[in-house]
């Protein structure tokens, strides 16, 4: 199939960690893009494709992944649409550049569900730093800039194996907003990552909320709209806010939030100065969690990998569970341990190519 569509780019000016949400198209300047080559996993729920009058579809010949990176048709961005468990990402190859080939108001429109590609974010494969294999730059779907993405490094591993042609067994080093990261491609294909170490300090996560366990916030009074939600703030290079429920409250039952309705007053509220990203989470076991989670910036999304490592260590400092459990997370689960040796948090969980395409900006 080939899709070629028309949008307008937004020309608002933009700063750093800022949404960006357009207030309107202008017919000057257009935006159109193609699906090269849908791979079987087109036919999954999540992916859409929303064909407005603007767009044209039609079938075309098919062409194999290979040929499809090896393509350096130029004026062309080529781009592959990853996800991991549901969190979905457009991952361009930058390797040649630190400057991002998309801009953060270009990224707006290519995550727009309706009148774009569709996704919470673009990634960007760049060159590495300080002997880092490479370095990665995440907008997200508002256009703001966050220092790090759990799901999104393990999309980012298997897009680099692809670029590279590696198969099995492979790590590499790669300079975040966090700093170093380092996934691990398994045999079994999924991605397990060194998340590295959690930050507890509240003015670095950062909060506002008094710290009341040494120098970090656990089960602290969080007044929002005047209910009391007791919540632990971890960074994991980036801030979040973890709840298992309110003050006097029963344990949480996720399934009967009204997530669009509160997750934007955790996420705004004066308390988190970079805004944040909050779990709302519910205790199975104590080697079982299972969460919601409304993301900064992208609001609700099917997982966060952050979120879930955020939530094992909110989990273990508030007494509720061991150090190795599995998140259930809308769109799966993710195995996470907060290693006692090292004092790293590991992540492990699939990375899937949903389609390629390319686009011109
Ligand atoms: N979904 C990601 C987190 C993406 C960044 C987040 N929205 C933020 O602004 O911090 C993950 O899997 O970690």
């Amino acid at each position: 199939m080939t899709i070629a569509a028309k949008l307008s780019l937004c020309h608002a000016p933009v700063t750093r960690r800022q949404p960006l949400r357009p207030s309107s198209f202008s017919s000057s300047s257009t935006l159109q893009w193609k699906l090269i080559k849908p791979n079987l996993t087109l036919k999954r729920p999540n992916f859409r494709v929303s064909a407005s009058s603007s767009m044209k579809i039609e079938a075309t010949e098919s062409s194999s992944r290979t040929s499809f990176l090896d393509r350096r048709e130029s004026g062309f961005l080529h781009f592959v649409k990853y996800h991991g468990l549901g969190n979905d990402f457009i991952l361009v190859d930058n390797r040649d550049s630190s400057k991002p080939k998309v801009t953060p108001e270009q990224a707006v429109k290519l995550c727009d569900r309706n009148f774009g590609i569709g996704a919470d974010g673009v990634i960007f494969a760049m060159p590495g730093i300080n002997g880092t294999d490479y370095s990665m730059r995440i907008f997200n779907s508002d256009g703001s800039e966050p220092e790090m993405c759990g799901n999104g490094v393990r999309c980012f591993a298997r897009f680099i194996a692809e670029l590279e042609s590696l198969h099995g067994n492979h790590s590499f080093t790669i300079h975040t907003g966090a700093g170093l990261i380092v996934p691990e491609i398994q045999d079994d294909g999924k991605v397990k990552v060194d998340m590295g170490e959690p930050v507890l300090k509240a003015s670095e996560v950062p909060t506002r909320l008094p710290a009341n366990k040494d120098q970090s916030v656990v089960k602290s009074e969080l007044d929002v709209d005047g209910v009391p939600w007791l919540v632990t703030c971890v960074s994991m290079g980036n801030p979040h806010c973890v709840t298992f429920g309110t003050k006097g409250g029963q344990n949480l039952q996720v399934d009967a939030l009204k997530l669009a309705e509160i997750g934007p007053k955790f996420e705004n509220h004066a308390m988190f100065p970079a805004r944040t990203n909050t779990e709302f989470v519910e205790i199975i076991s104590p080697s079982h969690l299972k969460m919601r989670v409304w993301e900064r910036g992208a609001g609700a999304t099917l997982a966060c990998g952050t979120g879930a490592c955020a939530v094992v260590v909110a989990a273990v400092l508030e007494g509720h569970t061991e150090r190795n459990c599995t998140v259930d997370l809308p769109g799966g689960p993710l195995e996470i341990e907060w290693r006692e040796a090292d004092n790293h948090v590991y992540m492990t969980g699939p990375a899937e190519v949903v389609f390629y395409g390319s686009v011109t900006l």
